[in-house]
């Protein structure tokens, strides 16, 4: 056996040939490590050479920063997660400032600063930092979601808030959502006939996305297989907007010609699919509309923006970035969240028993699913929360501490949602505390109370909340009345409690597509 160990070179003594080789690296280490450090001590020693400098000398921030990188080694694959422990390390009331490669980005992280960023000083911390990414996506960032606060977000704001996303709509659209549930039952039910485990990971993507897409243009759109192109083309978004952008922590950069070009090579090739496709989708309905006026059917999105584009002045890339940031914000949410709630559920069997039996009380005795009339009582969905990055305009005072204009903030809603000084069990998926009888059964999603912000909250707010809301709980609530649950054994590798997505400092939705867990689910 000692012989056998060294052979492989496990048991080597000191000494020996071997040991006494110095391996290649070492060298190099020995110089490199020590000069780091000593740059590292003086990048966070040196004073500060500008008023704004100075400012942001005053944040409680880690010690421990690199020249070029900054804080940047500090942040770990999940990143929410390491900013909540670095806060709690070296935040102070709920501030601490990283520096996240060139970019000073303030990490919010407790209820009482994140409304004095997003209530009290709303105006100037509305606005987002931009990329030549997202001005490629969204046809000059011309969208809402990516559009600088200004006159043309305002703009925007209005349109979406008052012809596409307003309560009467939504409800408007009730049919296409029980139709794509009935759907998916069916799909289970096909799969369960011949004893299959199910994919929900894989399924309710596409139940998200099918809404969307015959919400934004019609039925004919889903009965042409389009639907497929525009999974494809929000993915390769998601990717673009997700991925490590130089951009986001070297802006400077990022703005020489050769660079520029690398980083937009796939933007380009991207949108030009999405701009031909949508053309194509804008330029039916537009003929359709010359001979066909007012036949009563519900108008989908295209129909509405073509409807107002001279009284708002749209263009047509407005509306192609308006459409396209529908499909972006308004599909991989829902999907996740859905994903995340009934992953969740089936690791706590007991607890969605009595879900169960919650959803199979309201239904009539007889009925084949739930519909939205039966939806009174249904069950509170609590929505796991994202980070979201805001660009602070001007100078502005936060909690005793002048925030200088230009520097990102990141509001940590997901260690917000999960402070133990606001929650009992915080780190625990509890849905039962946002039921009757519990102490914060009125903790509110609305972006009135700062204890829970799954959709932000002031200028910026999520306007899809009702939207989103009404997929998933018609969903969950089909999902849970028509099948019991199981895990295969093995099936569930990532825990999702950690691993549910937040966003990177770009506006965007990415680590909801680093969200790579795979839910296959038995029923019986
Ligand atoms: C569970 C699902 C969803 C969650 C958790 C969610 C969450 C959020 C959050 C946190 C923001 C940023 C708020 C801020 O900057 O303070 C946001 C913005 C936005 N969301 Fe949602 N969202 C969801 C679904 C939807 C849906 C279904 C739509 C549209 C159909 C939508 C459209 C938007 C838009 C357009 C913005 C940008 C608003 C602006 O910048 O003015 N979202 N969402």
């Amino acid at each position: 056996m000692a012989q056998a160990l060294a052979q492989s070179g496990l048991h080597e003594q000191p000494g020996t040939a071997s040991s006494s080789q110095v391996p290649p690296l070492v060298v190099p280490l020995l110089v490199i490590c020590p000069l780091l450090l000593l740059l590292a001590r003086f990048a966070t020693t040196a004073k500060p050479a500008t008023p704004r400098e100075k400012l942001l000398a005053e944040l409680p921030s880690p010690p421990s920063r690199f020249p070029v990188i900054g804080h940047l080694h500090l942040v770990g694959s999940l990143p929410h997660v390491s900013l909540r422990d670095l806060a709690a390390k070296h935040g102070r009331d709920g501030l601490m400032l990283l520096r996240l490669g060139s970019v000073p980005t303030l990490v919010v992280s407790s209820p009482r600063a994140a409304q004095a960023v997003l209530r009290t000083h709303d105006h100037v911390f509305a606005s987002w930092p931009g990329s030549a990414v997202t001005d490629i996506l969204f046809y000059g960032s011309s969208d809402i979601a990516f559009s600088p606060y200004g006159e043309h977000w305002r703009n925007i704001r209005k349109i979406v808030t008052t012809q596409l996303l307003t309560v009467k709509k939504v409800r408007s659209y009730r049919f296409i959502r029980e139709h794509e549930v009935r759907l998916v039952m069916e799909k289970i039910g096909e799969t369960s006939a011949i004893g299959k485990a199910v994919d929900l990971s894989g399924l309710l993507p596409f139940f998200t996305n099918d809404i969307m897409c015959t919400i934004v243009s019609g039925k004919l759109f889903k009965e042409e297989g389009r639907n497929k192109l525009f999974r494809e083309l929000t993915d390769a978004n998601s990717k673009l907007l997700g991925g490590f952008n130089l951009e986001d922590y070297f802006p400077s950069m990022a703005r020489l010609g050769v660079v520029r070009r690398v980083v937009c090579a796939k933007a380009e090739k991207v949108i030009k699919r999405w701009g031909n496709f949508l053309d194509t989708l804008i330029d039916g309905h537009v003929s359709k509309s010359l001979v066909n006026h007012g036949d009563g059917k519900i108008s989908d999105y295209i129909d509405v923006l073509l409807s107002v584009e001279q009284e708002y002045g749209l263009t047509r890339d407005n509306i192609k970035a308006i459409l396209v940031d529908m499909f972006q914000a308004g599909t991989d949410t829902s999907s996740i969240v859905l994903d995340f709630a009934m992953a969740k559920l089936i690791q706590k069997p007991w607890l969605m028993t009595k879900l169960q039996a919650e959803v199979r009380r309201t239904v009539p005795r007889g009925n084949h699913m739930v519909t939205e009339d039966d939806q009174r009582d249904a069950p509170a969905t609590p929505t796991p929360c994202a980070l979201v990055p805001h660009l602070c305009l001007a100078d502005c005072d936060i909690q005793g501490y002048t925030i200088p204009a230009g520097t990102r903030v990141l509001i940590n809603g997901w260690a917000i949602s999960r402070d133990a000084s606001s929650w009992e069990r915080a780190d625990e998926f509890v849905p039962e505390r946002f039921m009757e009888g519990s102490s914060t059964a009125t903790a509110d999603y609305n972006g009135n109370d700062f204890l829970f912000l799954p959709f932000g909250s002031g200028r910026r707010m999520c306007p899809g909340m009702n939207f989103a809301i009404s997929t998933i709980e018609i969903m969950l609530a089909n999902l849970m009345y028509r099948f019991d649950w199981k895990l295969p054994a093995g099936s569930m590798n990532v825990d999702m409690t950690e691993s549910f997505g937040v966003t990177v400092p770009g506006r965007r939705r990415s680590s909801l597509s680093r969200y790579s867990h795979h839910t296959s689910c038995f029923f019986t």
